[in-house]
């Protein structure tokens, strides 16, 4: 089981201060969508150039026109690229054939999915590598999570890799251990906190133990 801290309300200063505390304690550092949507891929490329053994994961949360996005997160240097579970099939298509041309991976983002046990096996038979169960900022706000969620995927999901992500925090990492995803991914669980070393390191000392 990876961990993945999302970086999503920084700059890219802040940003790499953050990844510096953290690094021994992650495995993928993500750049969020607000952070691309303030800096551009230009974020992805800073990130990836100072901490090169890190894996890069650019949130784009493609909805279009994926061949073209891949190809240009990739040249930024992502190692994996997000696309959603709600585009059409030829969009998740086109992403994956361009992340294996450039031999880079494609998570999918079922944030807004109805009906997420059908749509999870139509999108695990498109050959993505992580298909990423997610409660966004907007429905945290009324108190939702994603852990009934992972159950289905870990139950329907045959080929890809699972993922969760959306509020997760250390009080509720045991929950999450508990249904074996291969990816944790956590954003204000660890950038919010006041020693975010700290949290970081207890979150991986739970995934290494397992619970
Ligand atoms: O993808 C995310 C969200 O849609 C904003 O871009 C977050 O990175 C994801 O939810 C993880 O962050 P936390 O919810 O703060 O753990």
């Amino acid at each position: 089981m990876e961990l993945q801290l999302a970086l999503d309300l920084v700059d890219i200063p802040q940003a790499k201060q953050l990844v510096k505390e953290v690094e021994s304690y992650i495995d993928i550092v993500e750049i969020g969508t607000p952070v691309v949507i303030n800096e551009g891929l230009r974020a992805v490329k800073e990130i990836k150039e100072a901490f090169p053994n890190l894996k890069v994961l650019a949130d784009l949360k493609i909805m279009d026109a994926a061949g073209y996005e891949v190809m240009k997160a990739s040249e930024a240097g992502a190692d994996i690229v997000t696309v959603l579970g709600v585009s059409e099939d030829m969009t998740i298509k086109g992403a994956v054939e361009e992340a294996r041309k450039q031999g880079k991976q494609i998570l999918v983002d079922m944030i807004s999915v109805k009906n997420l046990e059908k749509r999870a096996q139509e999108i695990d038979a498109l050959g993505v590598d992580y298909i990423c169960v997610h409660t966004g900022y907007d429905l945290q706000a009324v108190g939702k999570n994603s852990f009934d969620d992972l159950l289905t995927i870990k139950r329907v999901v045959k080929q890809a890799k699972t993922a969760i992500a959306g509020g997760i925090k250390l009080s509720s990492l045991p929950e999450v251990i508990k249904a074996n995803p291969d990816l944790v991914i956590v954003g204000g669980g660890i950038t919010g906190q006041e020693n975010k070393q700290a949290a970081a390191a207890e979150m991986q000392k739970l995934i290494k133990q397992g619970a």
